[in-house]
Formats: C-alpha cells, sequence, structure tokens
C-alpha cells in the first residue's frame, strides 16, 4: 500500500536518463518502496539498488501491473516490444510518461490499450543535480490531472514547462542535447587555455565556473544576455576582439545549425518508428 500521493511508480529502463529521474522522484516524494526500476543489466540494476535503494531486480511486465505512473526511459527502438508487452498489464487508470527522443504520442497511443494516458517528456540530464529543463506535453487521454501528477512528479528536475506536442522536437534541440553544447563549448574554453599556455587543470577549473557564473549572472539580475554581454566588452578592449573572431567563425551560425540538425534527427527518430 502506497503512502505517497503518486503510488506506485515504475521506470522501465535504468540507464542515463532513467537514474536521473529516479533521483528526482525520490526527492519530490516518492517512497523508496513505492518505486521500482526495470533494467535487464544485473550489474546496473544492484548499482542503482545500492545507490537509491529502489527495487530494480524485476522485468517490465511485473513491474508496469504494480504501478500508478510507468515512466518509461527506454531507446526509441526497444519501445514497440515493450510496450506491446506491459499494455495488457497496466492497472486501471495508471499514467505512462516517456522520455524518448522524437517517438510521438500517436505511437504509444497506438500501441497501448485504448484509452491509456499517456505524458511525453524532453529531460535533460542537469535533472540528475535538479537542473534541469524539461517540457511536456499529454496525450488524447491525459487529464488536467494527469499532467499535473507528472508535473509534481519532476519537480525535482529543475524547470518543467507544458508545450504542444509539436514544439517537443525544438525542446529536444534546445534543452534536451543541449547539455552536450554546454559541455562542448566549456571543453572548447578550456582547451583555448592550454592553447594560450595555461596548465590544463586550472584552465578547466576557469572555464567551468566562467560557465557558472555567466549562467548564475543570467538567473540572478533578468538581464537578457546581450546586456550582460555588453557589460563584458570594454571600448577598445579584449573581449570585442575576441566576440569579433566568433562571428568570424561563424559560431552563432554553427549553434542554429547544430539545433536543426537535431530537430531534424528527432523527426527522423519519429519516421524510423513508422518505417
Ligand atoms: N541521455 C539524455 O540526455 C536524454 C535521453 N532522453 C531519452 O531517454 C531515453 C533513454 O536514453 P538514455 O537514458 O540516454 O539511454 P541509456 O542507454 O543510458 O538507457 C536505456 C536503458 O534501458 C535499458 N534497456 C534496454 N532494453 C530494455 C528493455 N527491453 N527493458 C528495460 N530496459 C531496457 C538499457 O539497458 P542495457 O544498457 O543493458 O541495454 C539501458 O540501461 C531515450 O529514448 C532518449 O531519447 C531524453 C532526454 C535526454
Ligand atoms: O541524444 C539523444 O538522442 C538524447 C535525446 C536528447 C538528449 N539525448
Amino acid at each position: 500500500m502506497s503512502t505517497s500521493r503518486f503510488g506506485q511508480v515504475a521506470v522501465l529502463g535504468g540507464g542515463v536518463m532513467g537514474e536521473a529521474l529516479v533521483g528526482a522522484m525520490l526527492r519530490a516524494g516518492v517512497e523508496v518502496d513505492d518505486l521500482s526500476v526495470s533494467e535487464p543489466s544485473a550489474h546496473r540494476a544492484n548499482e542503482l539498488s545500492e545507490r537509491y535503494g529502489v527495487r530494480a531486480a524485476d522485468g517490465n511486465a511485473k513491474v508496469a501491473s504494480r504501478a500508478d505512473v510507468v515512466v518509461v526511459a527506454l531507446k526509441p527502438g526497444d519501445l514497440a516490444g515493450v510496450l506491446t508487452e506491459i499494455g495488457p498489464r497496466l492497472r486501471e487508470g495508471a499514467v505512462v510518461v516517456s522520455v524518448a527522443a522524437g517517438v510521438p504520442l500517436s505511437f504509444y497511443e497506438r500501441h497501448l490499450p485504448e484509452g491509456t494516458a499517456v505524458v511525453r517528456v524532453m529531460p535533460n540530464t542537469p535533472a540528475l543535480v535538479g537542473r534541469g529543463a524539461s517540457a511536456l506535453s499529454g496525450g488524447s487521454h491525459a487529464s488536467a490531472e494527469h499532467l499535473e501528477t507528472v508535473r509534481a512528479l519532476l519537480a525535482e528536475t529543475g524547470l518543467v514547462l507544458t508545450v504542444p506536442e509539436k514544439h517537443l522536437d525544438a525542446v529536444t534541440a534546445v534543452s534536451g542535447s543541449g547539455p552536450a553544447y554546454v559541455f562542448y563549448l566549456v571543453d572548447a574554453l578550456a582547451e583555448a587555455g592550454v592553447l594560450l599556455g595555461l596548465p590544463r587543470a586550472q584552465a578547466l577549473e576557469l572555464a567551468t565556473a566562467t560557465f557558472g557564473g555567466a549562467v548564475a549572472l543570467l538567473e540572478d539580475g533578468g538581464e537578457h544576455p546581450v546586456v550582460l554581454r555588453e557589460r563584458v566588452s570594454s571600448p577598445g578592449g579584449t573581449t570585442v576582439a575576441a566576440l569579433r573572431q566568433l562571428d568570424a567563425h561563424g559560431v552563432r551560425a554553427g549553434v542554429l545549425a547544430a539545433a536543426e540538425a537535431a530537430r531534424d534527427r528527432s523527426r527522423e527518430l519519429a519516421a524510423e518508428m513508422d518505417g
């Protein structure tokens, strides 16, 4: 018998995103005894049990059959088989939450029993430390109450927005994949420090603190990034000289092209599910 307002929660797939969600849902008030993970790798299942105290020994059908909320954290290619397996075992009134990139709500609704409530979420990995950015959309049988339950479950992941489903590919391109762009840029800035003669460890420390500090300024002051950028740029100084090179090397255009490529790949993933 569950003691939290979320009831029993199952997470199918204990990989990177499954783990981030397990941690966040426990912080949001899901009781550890009410949370089960289904993960085929015994080594990984043990790791999750030891780290979070959750049950992780049972398979998909078993954990899904006792859950009020079934979180699907699988790669798109593994979805069809698992949905077909768990569909007949779902509890009356259960809500299925998926984080898979690209895969549309209609895919879940086709593979699950008629009337199943489905919520599609695009989270990101900073959810692990409560600094994530997610957006969600409800399927045709998801009520306002289902959406509220999922929002509350995700509250400890960080920012959670509700968007129309047509925007989820763009969300994937901006915030879903976004942490990787940031790590790429931090690494590039650290590399630049090494190029200029700094010891590698100090270069990485400076680059990381600079990103963290700049983001804190954005969050704390509520000012637009252009205003903050101008404040760093002293007339005739070093920063305008550097920014000119970023423009000359097409960094802004590169970021836009990267996001378009991620959006396109998300669409392709959806098309592959139907293929
Ligand atoms: N990583 C990210 O930043 C984000 C990922 N996502 C989405 O999250 C989903 C998962 O991605 P991610 O966590 O990165 O991938 P991972 O490969 O880390 O996790 C997937 C997990 O599912 C397990 N698995 C495979 N088959 C099954 C099965 N039949 N039943 C139960 N579990 C199974 C895998 O086990 P094994 O390894 O043993 O095969 C693995 O542990 C994807 O759909 C992705 O689009 C969304 C937003 C961000
Ligand atoms: O790379 C991917 O496909 C997943 C979805 C967003 C982030 N990682």
